[in-house]
C-alpha cells in the first residue's frame, strides 16, 4: 500500500482544497478539462520524459519530433477541442516547434493578415499541412525591431517581393522551429518600394519544400546550436536563416496594416502601424499567464519537500524540525507561493484585457492599445523576472537535493529563464512602460483623463500628500490602506522622475540618463497592478469553505513582502513611516503562521500530476528518500562498477604512484 507521508500536513488544511482547485483553474469547466488531459498525458508511456537530460542533442530532438507527432495524432484521434489540444501540449511539457507554430505563426496571420490571407493560410496551418515559425530577430538586432536589416523589395515587373539578407548581421537568428522543421515563416523585413523605405513588415515566406523538406533556392537555413542546460530548451530548433534574393508573390505580405498595390504604392489602412507588433502583445499576455504555471510548479516542489525535510531541533530523541517551520524558510517560500497565486489572478485579468482590446480593434477603436502594450510589456517583465528568480530560490530552498536533476528544478529553470529575454528583453520592456508613464504624467495637467491601470494618477494631488493611516499591524490587512500606499509610491516615483526628466533640454537624452530610475518607476507601477488585481478578485464572491480567507492571506503576503523588499521606495517617498514599515513586517510574520498549516494543501490545489512535476522532491506522497536512492542507481554511470576509461586513464596514474613508492 502507498503511504502518504504528507497526510498529516494535508489534514491540517483549513479550507476546501477541491474548491481552490477550481479557483486556480479559472472555472469548473477549465478544471475538468485540465484534470482529464493531465491524467491522459501522465498515463501514456509515449509521453515519458525523465530520461531527457541523458540524451544527446540529436536523439533528444528526434524524441521531441516523435512526441509532437504522437501528440498531434492523439489530438486528432480523440477529436480534442482547441482548448483541450492546448492543454495536452502544455502537459506534454517539452518545448517544441509546435509552440511557435500555434503560439506565434498562427496568431501573426490572424492578427496581421487580411481576411483573404487568413482564409488562404489558416486552414493549411490549422491542419498542419504547413508548419510555421516567427522570424523577426536577427544576428545583429533583436530588441531594436526598427534596426532589422532584411529587405523586402517590391518588383513591379513581376508583382513580387525580393527577400534578401544584405549583411551577415541580417541573418535571422533565434526563431524557434526554424532550424530544422518549419516549412514557412512569418519573416519581418524592411519594406522597399519605388526606392523608398516603409518600415518593418511581416511576410509569409516558404522556407522548405513540402516534398523533400530541402531549403528552397536562395535559402540557407540551420540550427544555431546547443543552449543553456541539459535537455531543457534544446528540444527546440532555434534557427539561422539567410535569403539570397528570394522571390515571393506580392500577396504574401501581411497586409492588414499597410497594403502594397500592384503599382508598388503603399497604402496605409486606418489601423495604427503598431499593430505590426500585435503578435508580440498576444504572446506577452500568454507569457504572463504562463508565469504562474512555472512558478507554482517550483513552489509545489519546494513546499512539499520543505514539509518532508527535517534538520536540527530534535528533543529527547524525537523528530527533528521540518524545515518548513523555520521562519527563514517561510520568509523565502511563502512570498513565492503568494506570487504564484497573484500571477494567476493577473494572468486571468490579462486574458480579459486582451479580449477587450481585440473587440475594440475589430470596431476600429484603437484608444486602449498603448495601455495594453504597456500592461503586457510590463507584466511580462515583472512576472517572468520574479518567476525565474523564484525557481532558483526554490532550488536553494531544497538544499543540496535541489541541485539534482531529479528534483525537477534545474531543468525547469533552464527552460524558463529565457522568458526574461525572449518576447522582449525585460529591461527594454520596462523602459516602454516608463515611457508610457512619463507620457501619462505629462498629460495630467492638460485635462486628459488618466484611465485604466493609470486611473490612480488622476488623484495625483491627493496621492502626493496622503499620509498612511496604519496604527497597528492588523491595519495592514485593510485593502484600502495597502492600495493607497502602493498608489502613492508609484505616483510619487513617477512624478519625481518626470521632474528630473524636465531638467533636461533634450527629452531623449534625459530618458537615457535616467533610465535606471525609470525602470524602478515601471516596476512600482506593475507591482501596483498585480496588487490591485488581486484585491479586485477578492471583492468577488468566492465559494468554498475557507477559500477566500486563504486568498486574502496570500494577497496580503504578496503585497507586504513587496513593501518589505522595496522599503526604500516607500520610505524615501514618505508614503509610510519607519514605524509603519516595522508593523508591516510584524503582520507579515503573523501571516506566515496562518499560511503554514495550509501550505501543502495550497500547492495541492495546483492539481499537478507527478508526471507533470517530474520531481522526486515534489512527489505527491512525499516518499522522497527511497525514491532518490532508487533513482541514483538508474544512472548510466552505475551500469558498470568500474567506469569506462578508468583502466585507460586513471589506472596508469595509480600504477605509476605504486611504482614510484616501490623505488
Ligand atoms: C504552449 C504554447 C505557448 C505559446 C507561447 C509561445 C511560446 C513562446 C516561446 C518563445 C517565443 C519567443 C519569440 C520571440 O522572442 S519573437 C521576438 C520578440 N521580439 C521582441 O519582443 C523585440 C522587442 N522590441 C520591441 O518590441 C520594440 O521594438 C520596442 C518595444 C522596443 C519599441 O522600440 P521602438 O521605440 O523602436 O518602437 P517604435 O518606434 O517602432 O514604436 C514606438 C511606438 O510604438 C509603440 N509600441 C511599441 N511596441 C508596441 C506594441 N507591441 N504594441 C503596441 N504599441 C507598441 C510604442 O509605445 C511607441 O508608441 P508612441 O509612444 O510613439 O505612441
Ligand atoms: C530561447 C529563445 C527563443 C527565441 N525565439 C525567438 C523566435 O521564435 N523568434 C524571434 O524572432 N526571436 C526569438 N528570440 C529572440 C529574442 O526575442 C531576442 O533575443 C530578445 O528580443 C532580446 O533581444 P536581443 O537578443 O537583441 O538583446 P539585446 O537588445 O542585444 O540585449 C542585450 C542587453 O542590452 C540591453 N539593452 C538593449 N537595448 C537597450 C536599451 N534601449 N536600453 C537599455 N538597455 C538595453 C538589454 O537589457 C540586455 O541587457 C528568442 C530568444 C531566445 C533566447
Amino acid at each position: 500500500m502507498e503511504v502518504d507521508h504528507l497526510a498529516d500536513e494535508r489534514s491540517k488544511a483549513q479550507f476546501d482544497v477541491e474548491e481552490m482547485k477550481i479557483v486556480w483553474a479559472g472555472s469548473r469547466h477549465a478544471f475538468q478539462v485540465s484534470d482529464r488531459i493531465a491524467r491522459l498525458v501522465a498515463s501514456d508511456p509515449a509521453f515519458q520524459k525523465d530520461h531527457r537530460a541523458r540524451l544527446g542533442r540529436k536523439e533528444l530532438f528526434k524524441n521531441t519530433l516523435r512526441k509532437a507527432a504522437y501528440a498531434w495524432k492523439r489530438i486528432n484521434e480523440l477529436r480534442l477541442t482547441e482548448e483541450e489540444a492546448s492543454r495536452l501540449r502544455f502537459f506534454v511539457d517539452e518545448p517544441a516547434f509546435t509552440d511557435l507554430h500555434w503560439g506565434m505563426f498562427v496568431p501573426a496571420i490572424k492578427g496581421q493578415g487580411t481576411e483573404e490571407q487568413q482564409q488562404k493560410w489558416l486552414p493549411l496551418a490549422h491542419k498542419m499541412q504547413i508548419i510555421g515559425c516567427y522570424a523577426q530577430t536577427e544576428l545583429g538586432h533583436g530588441s531594436n525591431v526598427q534596426g532589422l536589416e532584411t529587405t523586402a523589395t517590391f518588383d513591379p515587373q513581376t508583382d513580387e517581393f525580393i527577400i534578401h539578407s544584405p549583411t551577415l548581421t541580417s541573418s535571422k537568428w533565434w526563431p524557434g522551429g526554424l532550424g530544422k522543421v518549419a516549412t514557412h515563416g512569418v519573416i519581418y523585413a524592411r519594406l522597399l518600394t519605388n526606392g523608398q523605405e516603409h518600415g518593418v513588415h511581416g511576410f509569409i515566406v516558404q522556407i522548405r519544400s513540402l516534398d523533400d523538406h530541402l531549403p528552397l533556392p536562395g535559402i540557407t537555413v540551420g540550427d544555431i546550436g546547443i543552449k543553456f542546460g541539459s535537455g531543457a530548451y534544446n528540444t527546440m530548433d532555434n534557427g539561422v536563416l539567410r535569403f539570397d534574393q528570394v522571390r515571393i508573390p506580392r500577396n504574401q505580405m501581411l497586409m492588414r496594416v499597410s497594403q502594397v498595390t500592384r503599382e508598388g504604392k503603399v497604402v496605409q489602412s486606418d489601423v495604427p502601424r503598431q499593430l505590426v507588433y500585435g503578435t508580440m502583445v498576444f504572446v506577452r499576455k500568454t507569457i504572463v499567464g504562463d508565469a504562474s504555471n512555472a512558478l507554482s510548479r517550483a513552489v509545489c516542489i519546494a513546499t512539499r519537500y520543505s514539509a518532508v525535510r527535517r534538520q536540527f531541533g530534535s528533543q529527547k530523541g524525537g523528530l527533528e524540525t521540518q524545515v518548513i517551520d523555520y521562519k527563514t524558510q517561510q520568509n523565502r517560500l511563502f512570498p513565492l507561493l503568494a506570487s504564484a497565486y497573484a500571477f494567476r489572478v493577473v494572468g486571468e485579468w490579462m486574458e480579459w484585457l486582451y479580449t477587450d482590446v481585440t473587440q475594440r480593434l475589430k470596431a476600429n477603436d484603437f484608444s486602449t492599445l498603448p495601455e495594453v502594450h504597456a500592461c503586457t510589456a510590463g507584466l511580462k517583465s515583472l512576472t517572468t523576472s520574479a518567476t525565474a528568480d523564484g525557481i532558483e530560490e526554490c532550488r536553494k530552498l531544497c538544499g543540496g537535493h535541489g541541485y539534482l536533476h531529479s528534483s525537477g528544478l534545474p531543468e525547469l529553470f533552464a527552460v524558463y529563464v529565457p522568458a526574461c529575454t525572449y518576447e522582449g528583453d525585460n529591461i527594454v520592456l520596462l523602459l516602454q512602460v516608463a515611457r508610457f508613464l512619463m507620457k501619462t504624467v505629462s498629460q495630467l495637467g492638460s485635462g486628459k483623463k488618466a484611465v485604466g491601470t493609470t486611473a490612480y494618477m488622476g488623484r495625483v494631488e491627493q496621492l502626493m500628500q496622503c499620509r498612511c493611516d496604519v496604527q497597528n499591524a492588523e491595519d495592514w490587512l485593510k485593502p484600502s490602506i495597502v492600495m493607497e500606499a502602493f498608489e502613492a509610491r508609484a505616483t510619487r516615483m513617477s512624478v519625481a522622475c518626470a521632474r528630473n526628466l524636465s531638467k533636461f533640454g533634450n527629452q531623449e537624452e534625459g530618458f537615457l540618463e535616467l533610465s535606471a530610475d525609470l525602470v524602478e518607476v515601471a516596476v512600482a507601477h506593475c507591482q501596483l497592478i498585480v496588487v490591485s488585481k488581486f484585491i479586485e478578485k477578492l471583492q468577488q464572491d468566492i465559494p468554498g469553505k475557507g477559500v477566500k480567507n486563504q486568498l486574502e492571506n496570500l494577497c496580503s503576503v504578496y503585497a507586504l513582502n513587496i513593501l518589505h523588499k522595496h522599503l526604500g521606495d516607500f520610505l524615501s517617498t514618505g508614503c509610510i513611516t519607519p514605524m509603519q514599515a516595522s508593523l508591516a513586517n510584524d503582520q507579515l510574520r503573523s501571516l506566515y503562521s496562518q499560511v503554514r498549516p495550509n501550505a501543502v494543501a495550497l500547492v495541492d490545489a495546483f492539481n499537478y500530476t507527478d508526471h507533470f512535476l517530474s520531481s522526486i522532491l515534489g512527489r505527491y506522497d512525499g516518499n522522497v528518500y527511497p525514491k532518490l536512492y532508487e533513482d541514483a542507481w538508474k544512472d548510466p554511470l552505475n551500469d558498470s562498477i568500474v567506469p569506462d576509461g578508468f583502466h585507460e586513464y586513471v589506472q596508469p596514474i595509480l600504477k605509476q604512484q605504486l611504482r614510484n613508492a616501490k623505488l
